[in-house]
């Protein structure tokens, strides 16, 4: 199926109608919002890191999402074994290197976790994709530094090493794998106003890669719905406060018209 709002929609009532879990080892910051959002949008969200029970979790998981915002030695240890224990079930992992390229420590560490399964999606802003592919990129901490167009041929780079679906946040979003690309032009600025809305993105992308094994379609599914309803959620009211709360409730009252009529989706 090509992507459209009627491939969308299907998956967005295949998340409402399965509740799929999905399995999160992320940050402090978020971990809130991000349940939140899953749980809006119509999955069953877990935040589940440590390393004794992160491969039982797996089983009973439709998708992995690994974030590093606040890593340390511990979830880096839940996050290597349940990599693994996903890839060998063949279950989606989707990954989020938040802040990599800010410090060595970051950088080895997402480095070694690519290596220990490819994610199926990463996803990530311009500063952040940049840095994982190797290029000295500048980052402000958890912040990018530059549009998302700078870091295509870094996402392309990524995409052929790891096979995975790259996935750049900002402005304009660009969805990469192999030679395809979709770009999602929906979004506000504001977005950039709270924390945790490309974590939340990401985890987004996991509840669309739990109902469509075309990864691909998933993430740019996932980077529209993400981009709609923090338009609708702005247009409620345009303060920061205000969206992370009507965020919360445009994922939920989402509607297939809603899509038809917002959505700006190109393929390249
Ligand atoms: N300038 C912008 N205009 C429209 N949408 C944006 C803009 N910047 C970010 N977004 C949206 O905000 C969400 C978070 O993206 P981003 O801010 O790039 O991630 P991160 O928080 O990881 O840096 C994405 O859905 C993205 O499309
Ligand atoms: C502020 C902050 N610090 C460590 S993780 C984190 C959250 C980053 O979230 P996002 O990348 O979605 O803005
Ligand atoms: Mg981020």
């Amino acid at each position: 199926m090509t992507q459209s709002p009627q491939s969308i929609w299907t998956d967005v009532e295949r998340i409402r109608a399965q509740a799929p879990l999905i399995h999160n080892i992320t940050n402090f910051v978020v971990m809130n919002n991000t349940a939140n959002a899953l749980l809006a949008l119509g999955a069953s969200p877990a935040m589940v890191h440590a390393p004794e029970e992160v491969e039982d979790f797996i089983d009973i998981s439709s998708a992995l999402v690994v974030n590093i915002g606040t890593l340390d030695a511990t979830f880096v240890a839940g996050m290597r074994l349940a990599m693994r224990k996903a890839r060998t079930l063949g279950k989606p992992i989707v990954f989020d290197p938040v802040g990599v390229g800010a410090t060595a420590y970051r950088n080895q560490i997402s480095e070694e976790l690519l290596t220990v399964a490819a994610p199926d999606v990463i996803r990530g802003n311009a500063s952040e994709i940049m840095a994982l592919a190797g290029l000295n990129a500048q980052t402000k901490g958890v912040d990018s530094l530059y549009g998302s167009e700078a870091a295509i041929d870094a996402a392309r780079r990524l995409s052929s090493v790891w096979g995975s679906v790259v996935v750049i946040s900002g402005e304009k979003d660009y969805i990469i794998h192999g030679d395809k690309t979709a770009v999602v032009a929906n979004g506000h600025p504001l977005m950039t106003k709270v924390t945790g809305m490309g974590c939340t993105a990401t985890a987004l992308t996991g509840a669309f890669a739990a109902v469509n094994a075309d990864y691909f379609l998933a993430a740019t599914h996932a980077m529209a719905v993400m981009g709609i309803a923090g338009e609708l959620a702005v247009a409620k009211k345009s303060s920061p406060g205000s969206l992370q709360v009507n965020f919360l409730d445009t994922l939920y009252e989402l509607t297939e018209t809603s899509i038809s009529n917002r959505l700006q989706l190109t393929e390249a």
